[in-house]
């Protein structure tokens, strides 16, 4: 009866698919289809007839639970609307919505995002008298993080602060009382931030019996994506919530932990088996992703690390081709290497934007790979960058939004009392701030009454402002989200401000603001939202995660730049791990421990198993940090794949031949000894399909400098010239278009490649 559903399933997938009932876990690596069996075992679930709004369903994105969401709809149709899908937070604040009234907030309740966060905490350090440069509020609020992560109350902390070894934050001691404060406040503002979205799920579930009952009652089937990356907070909710039926599965790869500097921990894959003793374990070994070259250097890389459960992956994919190095000069030539390499793989294989991914270790090295992208033409997007909420205009009206809703939120009112200027000085602002918190008075109290305080000149500024709010707050239970955005982005001042500043980036913002009324607008048009008020609006952008960032202007074929902790669980036909480069990647900040240096390699391998066909590795010899320029080592992540599945191009491997001579001159790392030697030795091509390169000539008499961009004039079809990496060739075309000019050359090994002039190093062969 169910023979469809497992179709095209290996047999320990097939399994899964159908293990419905008892507690499951399956535990296997990248790209052996963990995902796709949730998927798949959803499906299944509903053509059962589970009831879809008996099932919950975590994420690590909420695009991934869109993406999921559309591939069960082809399945059963839209019944796939009803399922709890998201990822923990969006799920969690839901339901904290619903029972809000039981732990005091109103279903209202603002979410503070990090930046709301840190500017309270910096107000409160303040209110303190504190030296915020010793009470930094960034460090304060990692501090509370950690502490709630961990289920740690303030008075908890207080009590027994927590303090790690050579940890001097730690010891500052008036951490526990501004966390105390900042809980306090939060609550006052009737605001939850992003970890209270866990913690407070799990005080409401510990302290409200009958609300946990309800819950445990309705989701009969509970599944959990990437189990690997979840904290303590985490899975104890989901352990509760699955406490009556017990049928809870939940997939991960203990190698692709990556999120222990947030709290996560692989104990929770170890402590499942204790928790559930009747558990089902199932293994998926197969991998369906990647070839065979990429597979294997992935395990050669991760069987370093000591601390896993072992675990066989293979797959029955084609061999493919060797991994590519490119060594750059600095990290500018990195990009315009990449890039470059990046352009010629899509004309040589015919792919498209969409099918490459720039991976890298921290968020600021986008920069060059931006710069050369735009050189050649080829469109991007950045994941995880400052993405369109977070830019001021956005945030602005947001914040209006957010106080008309919430009139308690604190944050939301030090953005928007002032703007347009109203004449009110931040020390009126403080002023009211601190009465509300002295008098444990809600804000909305002294604004909307401030004729009995004595407010000054700034008294009927605003007054002007509550009347304001309150001719907002009036249209909020009738109108939609859209009627209600659209009259207070015009009514507060906001978009004529923006109007009348006609300098470009004025220009910009205003099409910005537009832009959010036409995403609102969206949202309420959208028939898979039941609710289309204000409030359901404001929950879903406040809990977009970085990966969810939608293309601004409709034209989705871009090339992906993220970092890789973004990447997780994602796949690209060919991708890029670039800044390759000790102290860069494994980074410099995360190494105190062989369990940190563990962890950047189950990070590395995360990376490596996101490609599909091909992937590079790029590192530069220099790169600017901190203004300052700096040679670099090579990663000795690149020393740890497996040499046979590498190879490196010929210009790398001959000026390590050179740096071997010259003994006097430090050279980079072992590697590129190791890597000069297995190029010569054995044309860098074994496990390829394609046939050796001339990468075996590593020591070539041809000075790099004769490999030059090339000038189009000097070049003429039917003219035999070298290429630094497909080696001889004759040119059969040169022609040009608005990337410039381009010239199509037949290698003798290689067979026929298009290439870009302006970045190809050619040498014409006289
Ligand atoms: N039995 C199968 N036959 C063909 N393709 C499959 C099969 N199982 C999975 N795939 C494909 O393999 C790729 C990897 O699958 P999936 O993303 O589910 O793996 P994963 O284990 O979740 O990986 P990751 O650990 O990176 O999250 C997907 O493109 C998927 O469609
Ligand atoms: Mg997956």
């Amino acid at each position: 009866m169910f023979e469809d559903i497992t179709k095209g399933l290996n047999e320990p997938q097939a399994q899964a698919v159908l293990h419905t009932e008892g507690p499951l876990m399956i535990i296997a690596g990248a790209g052996s289809g963990k995902t796709r069996v949730l998927t798949q075992r959803t499906a299944h679930l509903i053509r059962k007839g589970v009831d879809p709004f008996s099932i919950l369903l975590l994420t690590f994105t909420n695009k991934a639970a869109g993406e999921m969401r559309a591939r069960i709809e082809k399945v059963v149709g839209t019944d796939a609307r009803g399922i709890w899908m998201g990822t923990f937070h969006s799920v969690f604040a839901k339901i904290l919505r619903f029972e809000a009234k039981a732990m005091g907030y109103t279903s209202d309740f603002s979410i503070y995002d990090t930046d709301d966060s840190k500017s309270l905490l910096k107000t409160i350090i303040k209110e303190r008298g504190l030296d915020d440069k010793i009470y930094k509020p960034n460090v304060v609020f990692n501090r509370i993080s950690g502490a709630k992560n961990r289920l740690v109350s303030a008075e908890a902390y207080i009590a027994d602060p927590i303090i790690q070894a050579d940890d001097a934050a730690a010891r500052l001691p008036e951490i526990g009382r501004l966390y105390k404060l900042y809980v306090d406040r939060c609550f006052k503002a009737n605001a939850m931030d992003f970890d209270d979205l866990l913690y407070n799920t799990n005080v409401l579930f510990r302290d409200f019996p009958a609300i946990l009952n309800k819950y445990q009652h309705r989701y009969k089937y509970v599944m959990v994506d990437e189990f690997q990356d979840t904290n303590v907070s985490q899975y104890l909710i989901t352990r509760k919530l699955a406490a009556i039926h017990e049928n809870i599965c939940v997939v991960g790869d203990d190698a692709q932990s990556i999120y222990a500097f947030r709290g996560a921990n692989i104990q929770n894959i170890l402590n499942f088996e204790k928790d559930y003793p009747d558990l089902t374990t199932i293994r998926l070994e197969q991998n369906y992703r990647s070839t065979k070259v990429i597979v294997e250097a992935a395990n050669s890389v991760i069987a370093r690390n000591k601390r896993q459960l072992r675990k066989e992956v293979f797959t029955e994919n084609e061999g493919g081709n060797l991994i590519e190095v490119i060594k750059a000069g600095s990290d500018v030539e990195e990009g315009r290497l990449v890039s470059t390499s990046l352009f010629e793989e899509k004309l040589n294989h015919g792919l498209s934007n969409n099918d490459f991914a720039i991976l890298y270790r921290t968020n600021s090295q986008s920069r060059a790979f931006e710069e050369s992208l735009r050189k050649l033409n080829i469109k991007y997007r950045i994941v995880g960058g400052l993405s369109f909420y977070q830019r001021r205009e956005i945030k602005d009206l947001l914040a209006y939004l957010r106080f008309t809703l919430n009139q308690s939120d604190e944050e939301a009112f030090k953005r928007i009392i002032n703007l347009p200027k109203r004449g009110i000085g931040d020390q009126t602002i403080a002023k009211i701030t601190v009465t509300a918190a002295e008098q444990g008075l809600p804000l909305w109290d002294i604004v909307a009454n401030i004729q009995q305080y004595n407010a000054g000149r700034s008294g009927v500024a605003i007054e002007g402002f509550s009347d304001l709010i309150k001719s907002f707050k009036l249209l909020v239970d009738t109108k939609d989200a859209y009627e209600v955005a659209s009259h207070v982005a015009k009514a507060s001042g906001v978009l004529k401000e923006l109007y009348d500043d006609k300098t470009v980036e004025g220009l910009s913002r205003y099409e910005n603001v537009q832009e959010l009324l036409n995403s609102i607008k969206q949202f309420v048009d959208n028939p898979e939202n039941e609710d289309k008020s204000l409030g359901a609006f404001l929950q879903t952008v406040s809990l977009l995660t970085n990966a969810d960032q939608e293309d601004e202007d409709g034209d989705n074929d871009r090339v992906t730049l993220m970092t890789i902790h973004q990447a997780k669980g994602l796949e690209y036909k060919v991708v890029y791990i670039v800044g390759l480069e000790e102290d860069l990647f494994p980074s410099q900040m995360m190494l105190q421990s062989s369990e940190d240096l563990e962890e950047e390699r189950r990070l590395f391998y995360v990376a490596i198993t996101r490609a599909e066909k091909r992937l590079y590795l790029s590192y530069a010899e220099t790169r600017y940090q901190y203004g300052r320029l700096k040679p670099c080592e090579p990663s000795r992540f690149m020393d740890e794949i497996d040499e046979k599945y590498v190879r490196v191009s010929r210009q790398a491997a001959r000026r390590m031949s050179e740096s071997q001579r010259n003994t006097d001159r430090p050279t980079p790392a072992a590697f590129l000894r190791n890597v000069a030697n297995r190029a010569a030795q054995n044309g860098g091509s074994q496990a390829s399909k394609t046939p050796p390169t001339r990468s075996g000539a590593a020591s070539t008499h041809v000075p790099s400098s004769d490999f030059k961009a090339s000038d189009p004039r000097k070049l003429a079809s039917g003219q035999r010239v070298e290429h630094q990496k497909f080696g001889f060739g004759v040119v059969k075309l040169i022609s040009t278009d608005q990337n410039g000019a381009k010239a199509v050359i037949h290698f003798d090994t290689q067979g026929e490649k298009t290439l870009l002039l302006s970045f190809a190093k050619l040498r014409i062969i006289e």
